[in-house]
C-alpha cells in the first residue's frame, strides 16, 4: 500500500442507501477491506444517505421517471467528499456516471435468478388461469405476460416486508424478487422458487454489488483493488455494454446475462415489449475479452430487429 491506510481516528467513508439490503452490502465491503488491509472496523464508516427514489415511495418508479433516483445524493456526496466511496446494487445503475466518478470494482457476484414468491405455488406455472401477480418492474412484467397473457399484473413497490405482507394479505398470489437479495438478507423462511434464466432471463447486472469512487482518488483506488472480482467484471462490462447500446431507461423492458466458462462467455439478451405481446432475444458465444464488443452487436442487432415504436405502450 503506497497510502496512508484509514485509521479510527481517519476513517474511509463508505456511502449507501439505508434500507436493510443496502446496509447489508455496504457491511460486506467493508468486512472484505477491514480483512484484506487488517484493519479494523472502526477505521470505516457507514453512511446512511438518502435519495430521491427512498423518499417517494408512494408512485410507480416510472412515474416519478428520470435516471439516477437511487444515487444522485449519494454521487453529489462523493463528489463533495462527505464519503470516499459508495456501495451499489449494480441492478439499479445507469451505464455512464457523473464526470469524475467511476466503478470499477465488483464484489463476487451472489445468485443473478430471480425468484419465485409465493405462500403456497412454486413456479409461473402453477398459478391459475387469471391469477394476479405483483411486481413493480417493467422486465418482469413484460416476462409474465409474454409466457402467461391471462394473468393479470399489478404494481408492487415498497421493501421487501411490504411485498411479503400483501402476498399474506391476499393482494396477489405471487410476486417475484431477486435471490440475491434475500440470500444477502439470509430470509431463508420465505417462500421462495428460483426461476431458470430460460423462462426468466435477469436484469441486467442482477446480483452484483459495484462500488464507486472519485477517479483521483488513488488510496481508494488501490483499496478497492484488492477486493475486486475479476470474474464479474467481465460478466458485467458485457452486460453492461449490451445495457448502454440499447440506451435503456427504466421504461424500457430488457434483460440480459453474460456467464463464463473457461476462456469463454455466453451472452444472452432480451428486449420485451412493455405489454408482453412480444419479445426478440439472443444468445451468442464470444471469447471473455470480446464480450463488451459482443454486447454491443448484439443491442444493435435486436434494435434493428424491434424497429421503432417496438418500446411503445400498447394497450
Ligand atoms: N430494484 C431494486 C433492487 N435492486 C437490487 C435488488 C436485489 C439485489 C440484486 O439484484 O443485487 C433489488 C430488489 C429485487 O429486485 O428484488
Amino acid at each position: 500500500m503506497t497510502y496512508q491506510l484509514p485509521t479510527p481516528a481517519q476513517p474511509l467513508n463508505i456511502g449507501t442507501r439505508g434500507s436493510l439490503l443496502a446496509l447489508a452490502q455496504a457491511n460486506e465491503v467493508r468486512d472484505r477491506l477491514a480483512q484484506a488491509f487488517d484493519l479494523p472496523f472502526e477505521a470505516f464508516t457507514i453512511v446512511v444517505i438518502k435519495t430521491t427514489g427512498d423518499r417517494i415511495i408512494d408512485r410507480p418508479l416510472k412515474e416519478i421517471g428520470g435516471k439516477g433516483l437511487f444515487t444522485r445524493e449519494i454521487e453529489a456526496a462523493l463528489l463533495d467528499g462527505s464519503i470516499d466511496i459508495a456501495v451499489h446494487s449494480m441492478k439499479d445503475m445507469p451505464t455512464l456516471q457523473p464526470g469524475g466518478l467511476v466503478i470499477d470494482t465488483y464484489l463476487p457476484r451472489e445468485d443473478m435468478r430471480d425468484a419465485f414468491i409465493s405462500p403456497h405455488l412454486r413456479s409461473i406455472a402453477d398459478l391459475p388461469e387469471g391469477a394476479v401477480v405483483g411486481t413493480s418492474s417493467l422486465r418482469r412484467r413484460a416476462q409474465v405476460k409474454l409466457r402467461r397473457p391471462d394473468l393479470e399484473v399489478v404494481e408492487f413497490r415498497g421493501n421487501l416486508q411490504t411485498r411479503l405482507k400483501k402476498l399474506e394479505d391476499g393482494v396477489a398470489e405471487a410476486t417475484f424478487l431477486a435471490m440475491a437479495g434475500l440470500n444477502r438478507l439470509k430470509m431463508d423462511e420465505v417462500p421462495k422458487a428460483a426461476v431458470h434464466t430460460d423462462d426468466m432471463l435477469p436484469a441486467i447486472a442482477q446480483g452484483a454489488i459495484g462500488i464507486e469512487r472519485r477517479m483521483d482518488d488513488p488510496r481508494a483506488a488501490e483499496m478497492l483493488a484488492a477486493i475486486h472480482d475479476r470474474k464479474t467484471g467481465e460478466q458485467l462490462a458485457a452486460e453492461r455494454a449490451f445495457l448502454a447500446t440499447l440506451d435503456g431507461s427504466c421504461e424500457t423492458p430488457i434483460a440480459g446475462l453474460a456467464e463464463l466458462n473457461g476462456t469463454n462467455m455466453r451472452l444472452r439478451g432480451q428486449v420485451l415489449r412493455p405489454d408482453g405481446s412480444d419479445a426478440i432475444g439472443d444468445d451468442v458465444t464470444c471469447t471473455i475479452s470480446d464480450g463488451a464488443e459482443a454486447g454491443r452487436d448484439m443491442a444493435r442487432k435486436l434494435l434493428a430487429e424491434a424497429g421503432p415504436g417496438f418500446f411503445d405502450w400498447r394497450e
